[in-house]
């Protein structure tokens, strides 16, 4: 089944970039960069990939970031993710950057757009991998530091589709974002955000009604609200969910209890998606396989994913 599945032509929605940094091109930047590591060998980070919950993950993610520090850095990041593309017939990615990761460290954003643009027009050239960025506000920071981002993202709309919305959900609902996403609205981006996650179905509500998305992020929480399950239904509105990715973050204790079929079967748009590759336990047909072996998925629902997923896409082919 795994040589099936990878073989499916797909489309990513949710990847995080810095999700996607390897414990080993961590080791080289961090070489390359002579920046000094807390962790012996890459089998001792790996090991400190354990997590109870979003924060303890996102506490760690934002430490590797630091190695990144070059537009070249950037480049090798980007370019080694969709490598992994091409090796598993994703035909088209949709992936998120978080700006303020990098620019509240003193990197200069054309830096950080820079290595990643130049890649992804790379990767469509020479790998065939088509691509639409996202720029991803950080929602434990605030609306001001958002419009700050926004303002220097601006002189590169062109390098963007739509803007989103990540970090720590609990506490940072989408309405304190309101007036920065309709500032992006006006100037002509889409919109998505992680929503129901750790967070209440009213955050997917939230994020649908203020931010006016195109596609929720994860949005698993939402089964547990009947009247959004229908609209989400009704309007056939995308969700980007994350199998392993919920199971690592414990918002399923097991793969046997998550919800994607369920979904899939009452009609709901779900697609299947890596989220943070590197620190998860694998890229999307790992995360089609743990469907398969946890879930039992068929080929019929492995096939009604993949074109949903495709289907989803904010750049129509
Ligand atoms: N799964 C996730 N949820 C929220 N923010 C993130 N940033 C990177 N991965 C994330
Ligand atoms: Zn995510």
């Amino acid at each position: 089944m795994y040589d099936w599945l990878n073989a499916l032509p797909k489309a990513e929605l949710h990847l995080h970039l810095e999700g996607s940094l390897e414990p080993e091109l961590l080791f080289a930047l961090a070489e390359r960069n002579k920046i000094a590591l807390p962790w012996n060998d890459v089998d001792a980070l790996r090991k400190a990939y354990a997590f109870n919950n979003l924060q303890e993950f996102l506490d760690l993610y934002y430490q590797g970031a630091d190695v990144l520090r070059t537009e070249q850095d950037f480049y090798d990041l980007t370019w080694a993710y969709l490598q992994r593309c091409k090796a598993q017939n994703v035909i088209h990615t949709e992936p998120f950057f978080d700006p303020q990761t990098h620019t509240d460290r003193g990197i200069a954003f054309e830096v950080v757009l820079n290595g990643i643009a130049g890649a992804l027009k790379d990767g469509k050239e020479q790998l065939g991998v088509g691509s639409g960025l996202i720029l991803s506000f950080l929602r434990h920071l605030s609306e001001e530091e958002a419009e700050k981002t926004l303002d220097m993202a601006l002189p590169y709309r062109d390098a963007f589709v739509a803007v989103g919305l990540d970090s720590s959900e609990m506490g940072h609902p989408p309405s304190k974002f309101q007036r920065v996403f309709d500032r992006a609205r006006n100037e002509g981006f889409l919109t998505v955000a992680h929503a129901g996650e750790e967070g209440p179905p009213e955050y997917i509500w939230e994020a649908l009604d203020l931010l006016k998305i195109q596609r929720i992020d994860h949005g698993v929480r939402a089964i547990e609200d009947e009247r959004l399950m229908q609209r989400i239904i009704d309007e056939q509105i995308p969700l980007t969910v994350c199998p392993l990715s919920n199971t690592k973050l414990c918002v399923f204790d097991h793969m046997s209890q998550h919800n994607i079929l369920d979904m899939l079967e009452r009609g709901v748009k779900v697609t299947v998606n890596s989220d943070d590759p590197a620190y998860f336990g694998g890229y999307v047909t790992e995360n089609f396989q743990a469907l398969h072996e946890h879930l039992g998925m068929t080929q019929d629902q492995a096939k009604r994913l993949a074109q949903n997923s495709l289907d989803a896409r904010l750049i129509k082919p």
